[in-house]
C-alpha cells in the first residue's frame, strides 16, 4: 500500500521495514522528505513485528503534545525500557519522580553560583585545552584534524567538570583513550537501533550479551565504574573536608542529601542524575559545535559577519592577549551576552542540525490531535525535531538556508537596532518545549559561545576537500565520520578583513 509517491511501501508481514532498511544510511534526510510529502505526519508500521509509531513534525501537533496536553503524552515505560541505561533519571522519569528531579535539579542548575561556575570553567577549558590544542594542529601544518572529536573531547570535560567535579583531560595533547567517553558512545548508538528492532529480539540480544547489546553491556559496565568511583570519591571529600565550597552538580546533591543513612538508594540517585545529565549535556552541546563549524565553513558571509561582530570586544583584549605572549583572545560569556548575530547563528544551526533529532512520547487516554489523528492509549509518538526544522510550511521556501537573519527583527539600515525574534518553542522545538523544555538551555548556549567565540577569532578553519558530513544514525545528532578540517591560525591569513 501507498498513498503517495513519497512514502514508502507498505508491504504484508513486514509493513514498512523494507523502505525503512533501504533508506537508513541517510535516515534523517530520508524521513524528512517521507513527512514532507504526507503533510508532517506519518504512521510508521512494521505489520507482524509489532513496531507502531505515529511519526510528526507538525507544530500544532508538537504544541498539543508537549503543552496543552502534556500530562497525556509522558515518557512512557517502554521507553524507559529501552533507555534502560539512564535507570530512572530525569530523561526517563514521568509524573511525580521526574517532578521532583526537575525541581531539585532546576534549583541546583539555575542559582548564580552554578552559572559564574559554569562560565568560569567554560572559559578556562577553551583557554587551556581547546586553544592549545587547535594551534598545535595549525602548527603541525598540512594534517587535517577531527574537530567532530575535539568539540565531544571539549564537552565532556567540560560537563564532567561541573557534573563530578573532575576533568578527565579527554582534550589532552595527544588525545587520549578515555574508556567513560567510549562506553558512552557505544551505548547511544545501540539506543538508537533498538527504536527499531522489534524489543523482544533486542532484549534476547542483551540477554545473550551479543551484537551491539554486547557493546551495550561493556558501556554499562564502564560507565556505572566511573560513576560508582566518583561518588565514592566525592562522598570521602566531604566527610574529610566537607564539600560546602565545591560548586559541581554531584557535590551539591551529596551536600542536599537528607538522611546518610540511606547510602544505597542515594548512591542508585546519583547514578542515575548524573550520568543523565552528562549525556543531557555532553553530546548535544559539542554535536551543536560541530555542525555549527561546518556550516560557517559552507557560508564564508556568516563567517566574516560574524568576525565583524566579535571584532570591537576583541580590540579590547587583543593588547592583553599580545602582552601574555600567546597572543590569542578567549572571551568571557558576560562579553558575549550582547552579541545578537551569534545567538542568532547558533539557534539557526540548531533549527538545521538539532542535537536531539528526534523526541518519544507514549500516549496514555484516546485522544484526537489537531492534524485530525486519533490516538489510542498505548499508542507511541515520535516527533521529528530534524524535519520539523526542514519543512516549507514551518519556515518559508529558505528552510534549507543557513541563514541567521531569520532570527533578528529590526533594520539597522533604518536605524533601529537587531534584536532577536522569538520563535515559539513548539516550532523551534531543539530544545524541547512546555514542562519539560531542557534545563541546560542558557548553559549551553554559555558553552558554546565561549568556545565558538575564541575558535572564530583565532583560526581560520577549512573544511579537507572530499570529506563527506553526514548525520550518523543516534539518538544524537552526531557526524558520521566526523569533520575533517584544516586550522591554521588567524593571524597567517588575511585578519578580519573588514
Ligand atoms: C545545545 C545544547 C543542548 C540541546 C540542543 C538540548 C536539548 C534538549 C532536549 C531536546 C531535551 C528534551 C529531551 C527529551 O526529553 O527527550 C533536553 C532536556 C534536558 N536537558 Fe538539554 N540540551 C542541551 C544542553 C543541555 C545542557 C548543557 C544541560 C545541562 C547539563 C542540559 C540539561 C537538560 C536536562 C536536565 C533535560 C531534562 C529536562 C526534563 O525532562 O525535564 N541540556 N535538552
Amino acid at each position: 500500500k501507498k498513498t503517495s509517491p513519497l512514502e514508502p511501501t507498505e508491504w504484508p508481514i513486514v509493513g514498512h521495514l523494507p523502505g525503512l532498511i533501504a533508506n537508513i544510511h541517510h535516515f534523517h534526510d530520508w524521513a524528512t522528505g517521507v513527512l514532507a510529502g504526507v503533510s508532517y505526519n506519518f504512521e510508521a508500521r512494521g505489520g507482524r513485528t509489532g513496531l507502531r509509531y505515529f511519526i510528526t513534525c507538525d507544530p500544532s501537533n508538537v504544541r498539543h503534545i508537549f503543552t496543552s496536553n502534556f500530562a497525556n503524552y509522558p515518557k512512557g515505560d517502554e521507553f524507559a525500557v529501552i533507555f534502560d541505561v539512564l535507570g530512572g533519571g530525569i530523561f526517563n522519569a514521568d509524573g511525580e519522580s521526574w517532578r521532583r528531579q526537575r525541581v531539585k535539579a532546576q534549583m541546583l542548575m539555575t542559582g548564580p553560583r552554578f552559572r559564574s561556575f559554569t562560565a568560569a570553567c567554560s572559559r578556562d577549558k577553551v583557554e587551556r585545552s581547546l586553544l592549545p590544542f587547535l594551534a598545535h594542529a595549525a602548527d603541525e601544518g598540512s594534517a587535517p584534524c577531527d574537530l567532530h572529536d575535539a568539540f565531544l573531547r571539549l564537552t565532556f570535560d567540560m560537563t564532567c567538570a561541573l557534573v563530578f567535579g573532575v576533568d578527565p583531560g579527554c582534550l589532552a595533547i595527544g588525545l587520549p583513550v578515555v574508556p567513560f567517553a567510549r562506553a558512552m558512545d557505544d551505548a547511544l548508538e545501540t539506543l538508537f537501533l533498538r527504536h527499531i528492532t522489534p524489543m523482544a529480539l533486542w532484549k534476547l540480544m542483551s540477554r545473550l550479551e551479543v551484537g551491539q547489546e554486547k557493546k551495550m553491556a561493556e558501556a554499562r559496565r564502564t560507565i556505572d565504574a566511573f560513576v560508582a568511583t566518583t561518588v565514592a570519591k566525592r562522598r570521602a571529600d566531604k566527610l574529610e573536608q566537607g564539600i560546602s565550597d565545591s560548586y559541581d552538580l554531584l557535590s551539591s546533591f551529596i551536600c542536599h542529601e537528607e538522611d546518610s543513612s540511606n547510602n544505597n538508594d542515594d548512591d542508585v540517585f546519583l547514578r542515575d542524575t548524573t550520568v543523565n545529565l552528562l549525556l543531557a549535556g555532553r553530546d548535544t552541546t559539542g554535536a551543536a559545535l560541530s555542525w555549527f563549524f561546518y556550516l560557517l565553513t559552507q557560508n564564508p558571509r556568516v563567517e566574516q559577519k560574524l568576525l565583524d561582530e566579535l571584532a570591537p570586544v576583541a580590540s579590547r583584549k587583543q593588547v592583553a592577549a599580545d602582552d601574555a605572549g600567546g597572543g590569542m583572545v578567549t572571551f568571557d560569556a558576560s562579553e558575549l551576552g550582547s552579541l545578537v548575530y551569534l545567538h542568532a547563528a547558533l539557534c539557526e544551526c540548531l533549527r538545521l542540525y538539532p542535537s536531539v533529532p528526534f523526541e518519544h512520547k507514549a500516549v496514555v487516554a484516546d485522544d484526537v490531535l489537531p492534524s485530525g489523528k486519533e490516538m489510542k492509549a498505548g499508542d507511541k509518538v515520535l516527533v521529528f525535531s530534524y524535519s520539523m526544522g526542514r519543512m516549507e510550511g514551518v519556515w518559508g521556501k529558505d528552510c534549507k538556508e543557513f541563514r541567521p537573519e531569520r532570527w533578528l527583527a529590526g533594520d539597522e539600515s533604518a536605524g533601529t537596532t537587531k534584536k532577536l525574534r522569538y520563535e515559539p518553542s513548539y516550532k523551534f522545538i531543539s530544545f524541547n518545549a512546555g514542562p519539560r523544555t531542557c534545563l541546560g538551555k542558557e548553559m549551553a548556549f554559555v558553552q558554546m559561545k565561549v568556545a565558538a567565540a575564541a575558535v572564530l577569532w583565532n583560526f581560520a578553519v577549512e573544511l579537507v576537500p572530499g570529506h563527506v558530513v553526514e548525520p550518523k544514525l543516534s539518538i544524537i545528532l552526531h557526524m558520521k565520520h566526523g569533520l575533517a578540517v584544516r586550522v591554521r591560525r588567524r593571524d597567517e591569513v588575511a585578519r578580519h578583513a573588514s
